[in-house]
This record gives C-alpha cells, structure tokens and sequence, in this order.
C-alpha cells in the first residue's frame, strides 16, 4: 500500500478578539492534515500550543517525520507509539478516521459510539475582559443554556458576579486558564459557589496543583492544562473532580477515547473541550462527547467563517458531522 501525505497551514479569522488569562487571538492557526489512498482522501486538523511547547513549524516537522509510515499505511493504534500525544499526532489520527470511514463506506460514528450520535448543548465561551465588558458578552447570549466564562486576572470574583447577573438563567462553567494563585483560590472559589458555578476549570498553573487536595471543593474542579492522556489521571485522582479531554492534547481521537474511558473508570467527569479552530477540528470530538458531563465545541461560533460544510449549529445545539465534511 502507498499513502499520500500533504500538510496546509491555514488561518480562519476569529469575529472580534478572543482573549484568555494567556493573551489574545484574532485569527484561528490551524494545521490540515491530509493522507491519500487512491485518490480518496481523509482530512484532519489540529491546533499547535505554544503552551505545550508547539508551533505550526514544529507540528508540520512531526508529522512530515512520519512520512515514510504513514505512507506505508500505518494503522491508528501503532500510531500512538510512532508519534507523541499533542498535535500533530491529532490531525493525523483524525485523517486516518476519516480515510477508513471513505475507504470502508462505515461512517466513523460505526466505529466510536456505541448509539448513532446526537447534537449536543455546547457551553459558549464569554471571552476575558473587564467585569462591564464581560457582562456585556454575556447578556447578548443570555439565552444560551451554558456559558464558560474566562478569569485569570484579579478581580474574577467581580467578573462572576457580573455575568452571572447580567445571564440570570444560563449555567456557568468558569475557567481561569492556570491564573489563579494559592493566595487566591479560596476567595475566587468562595465567589464561584456563591454564584452557583457548575464548573471550575483548571485554576491553578498545571504542576501547582496539589493544593487542591487540601482544600474543599464547594464547586467541582476540573483538570485542563493539568491532563493530556490517560497517563496523566492516577497523579489527579484526589485533586480533580472532572477532566477536559481534547484531541490537541491526547493526540487525536483514538487516544481520547481512551483516556474517556478511563476518566470514568477512575471516577472522573468528563468534559470535552476544543481549541480555537475550526468545524473539522470540532467533527471528531462531537463524536467524543457522546454521553460527557459538559460540552464545550464552540470553535466554529466564535469564527467569522468556518470551512465548508462546517457543522450545524442551532443555537448551541452541535449536530454530528455531515460526510462532506467528516468521517
Ligand atoms: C473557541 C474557544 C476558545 C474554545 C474553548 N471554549 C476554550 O475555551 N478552549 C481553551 C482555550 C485555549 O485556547 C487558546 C489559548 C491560547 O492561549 C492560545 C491559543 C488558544 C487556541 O485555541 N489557539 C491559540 C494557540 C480552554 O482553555 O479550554
Ligand atoms: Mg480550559
């Protein structure tokens, strides 16, 4: 057997900014994967991290080191020991997905859930900003049921309690992206169970972590920054109570699923998250969330233009991928 490979890197504009305790964005940077057989063709994409040590460069060179197997057909399990979780190892993985899906007539569906899929209830993300500014973002997708909303600078008990006010009916799900601090955390958690967060999404820098054991836990925590693949889970047993699985860090979909399924094994809740890309980085973990606690695929809403046959959205309600554009 022989298969092509092709790598494009490709910008999406994002509409307005989108800023996190780490910095801001205007365009989405992704990484397209494409591996050929007889001119059927899978895609898949990825988001480099330069918090993870990555770069478009670095993430082309990896994949373009994996030339010669993926070439000679390798299969997705023998994959995961070929190339490093994060991702480059994603967008190929995903590519594979989708070959084997056009290649076999299956649907990747077939193959990773157990019941055929169903549009799931994204949370919508209120990017970092002053309190009155976040409270602005939020009153406008006030009707949406689930909101994340960024903190990680200081003053994030006065920016919940201005979006919980200003979205009285949404749940909210808040994530400091590392930015809190020891000194901190008990106030800011105190502000989130007041305000009935469901959610807090990893608060401290990844490493620093094992105060969370010590502490109470009035909202649950859960792993972000601090988890990549099953391998992470017995060092945050005791210190999270939920995990964030995305295929940029697992390495694709084949890994993400394992480590899903041992999140649940361990206990664990399980949300699946995305970075900033587009409907072909989301297709895949659509498939993912099947069943999770929290969903948060709402790349493509905060896009000025998606790709082509991007996925469905009402409202925050996220369809299952058409063929055209995955799996
Ligand atoms: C479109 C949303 C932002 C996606 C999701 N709701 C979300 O919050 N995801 C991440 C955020 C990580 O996104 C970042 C952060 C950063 O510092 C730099 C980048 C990105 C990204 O996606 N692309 C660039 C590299 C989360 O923390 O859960
Ligand atoms: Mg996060």
């Amino acid at each position: 057997m022989t298969r092509e490979l092709a790598t494009d890197i490709e910008g999406f504009p994002i509409a307005g900014v989108f800023t996190i305790s780490r910095g801001s964005r205007t365009e989405a940077r992704v990484v397209r994967c494409t591996v050929s057989e007889n001119g059927v063709s899978g895609h898949g994409e990825c988001v480099p991290y330069p918090r993870y040590g990555e770069s478009e460069d670095s993430v082309v060179g990896q994949i373009e080191a994996a030339r010669q197997e993926i070439a000679n057909g390798i299969s997705r399990a023998d994959l995961i020991a070929a190339m490093p979780a994060g991702a480059a190892r994603n967008a190929v993985d995903c590519a594979l997905w989708d070959l084997e899906a056009k290649l076999s007539g299956k649907r990747a569906s077939t193959a990773a859930c157990p019941i055929p899929p169903r549009p799931l209830q994204t949370a919508y993300t209120i990017s970092l900003a002053e309190p009155e500014e976040m409270a602005a973002q939020a009153r406008a997708h006030a009707t949406r049921p689930l909101l994340k909303v960024k903190l990680g600078g200081k003053n994030d008990a006065a920016r919940i309690h201005a979006v919980a006010g200003a979205a009285p009916d949404s749940r909210l799900i808040v994530d400091a992206n590392e930015g809190w601090t020891e000194e901190n955390i008990r106030e800011n958690m105190l502000a989130a169970a007041e305000f009935h967060v469901a959610l807090i999404e990893q608060p401290l820098p990844a490493g620093k972590d094992e105060i969370l054991r010590e502490i109470p836990h009035p909202v649950p925590i859960c792993a972000d920054e601090s988890v990549h693949t099953a391998q992470s889970l017995p060092e945050l047993a005791g210190l999270y109570d939920f995990v964030n699985i995305k295929l940029d860090k697992t390495g694709g979909l084949t890994a993400a699923m394992e480590l899903r399924d041992r999140a649940r094994e361990m206990g664990f809740g399980v949300m699946v998250g995305c970075m900033v890309g587009t409907s072909l980085a989301m297709a895949p973990a659509v498939l993912l969330a099947q069943g999770a606690d929290y969903v948060d695929l709402d790349g493509p809403l905060l896009l000025a233009k998606d790709r082509a046959h991007g996925l469905s959205y009402s409202g925050s309600l996220v369809s299952p991928p058409s063929p055209q554009l995955w799996g």
